[in-house]
């Protein structure tokens, strides 16, 4: 069954059968005061590819941090395929089958990607031939084998994406949640992410991404899930959300009223 529901609870159905890729019950997050997230719901079936939008400060971040064990909730919890992501101890499965590009991510300034990619895949258990097999695909699919030798910290905003979402990638995962991974990615190599991103799908993958480009969301996703002020207000398949409308102007309708759209007095005549 595939169907939008109420405001803070949802589900988004891919192919039948088996426990969902992801759970989330309940999840709730504050800080000093500020409810960044509400109470949230979501299921996300495997196979799906889900677009998470809302507006600046509507809580992606925070929900999908929450998600996938970065964040400690207030309250809720979250299951992969079945597995906790809370508390922490009992994490292991859940992280095993997870693949997260988070908003921000630090990364070591002085390793290069070569050295990051095997030192995560060395973690991970991965042996040997098929890590080094697993790096070279993936930096050279990204473009970023001829900066093998350069450090991260001199890694553009946008190679330290790539790099963020080949780590994410490198141990197999089957559910990727990715915060923006099309942001500051020029548009050669966001073609790349995106025939990855299909492939996975295709493969029996599920992709959960936070994004703020409604064309992309479009293109690329099969649901959509729209959050605004840490309640999900809708989710359903892009159909059902976009409702006869292009998705940019379902968002604008279900947001609601911001400020007019203007120009700045001093630039104005
Ligand atoms: N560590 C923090 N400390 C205090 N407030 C925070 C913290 N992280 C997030 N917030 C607040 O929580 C709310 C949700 O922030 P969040 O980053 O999750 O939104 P977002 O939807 O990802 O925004 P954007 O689209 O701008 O990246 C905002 O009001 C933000 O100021």
């Amino acid at each position: 069954m595939t169907r939008a529901e109420e405001p803070g609870t949802a589900r988004l159905d891919g192919p039948e059968g088996g426990p969902p890729a992801l759970l989330v019950r309940g999840l709730c997050k504050s800080f000093g005061g500020n409810d960044a997230v509400r109470d949230v719901d979501l299921t996300v079936a495997p196979g799906a590819f889900v677009g998470l939008v809302g507006p600046n400060g509507a809580g992606k971040t925070t929900l999908l941090s929450m998600a996938v064990g970065l964040l400690r909730p207030d309250a809720g919890n979250a299951w992969v395929a079945g597995a906790p992501v809370w508390p922490a101890q009992d994490a292991d499965r859940a992280k095993a089958l997870l693949g997260v590009l988070p908003d921000g991510l630090a990364l070591p300034q002085r390793l290069t990607g070569p050295e990051l990619l095997t030192y995560l895949g060395r973690l991970r258990g991965l042996p040997a031939p098929v890590l080094r097999s697993r790096v070279d695909e993936l930096l050279d699919v990204l473009d970023l084998a001829a900066a093998g030798r350069t450090l991260i910290g001199d890694y553009s905003t946008g190679m330290r994406k790539k790099i963020g979402l080949a780590a994410a990638l490198l141990h197999g995962p089957r559910l990727l949640v990715l915060d923006e991974p099309f942001e500051a990615v020029d548009p050669v190599s966001a073609a790349v992410v995106r025939a990855i991103l299909d492939g996975f799908v295709a493969g029996g993958g599920t992709v959960l991404m936070s994004s703020h480009a409604m064309a992309l969301v479009e293109r690329l996703c099969d649901h959509v899930a729209v959050l605004d002020r840490g309640v999900l207000l809708r989710a359903g398949t892009l159909d059902q959300v976009r409702s006869g409308h292009t998705l940019e102007e379902a968002f604008a309708e279900l947001v609601g009223a911001r400020p007019p759209a203007r120009g700045l007095s001093w630039f104005g005549s």
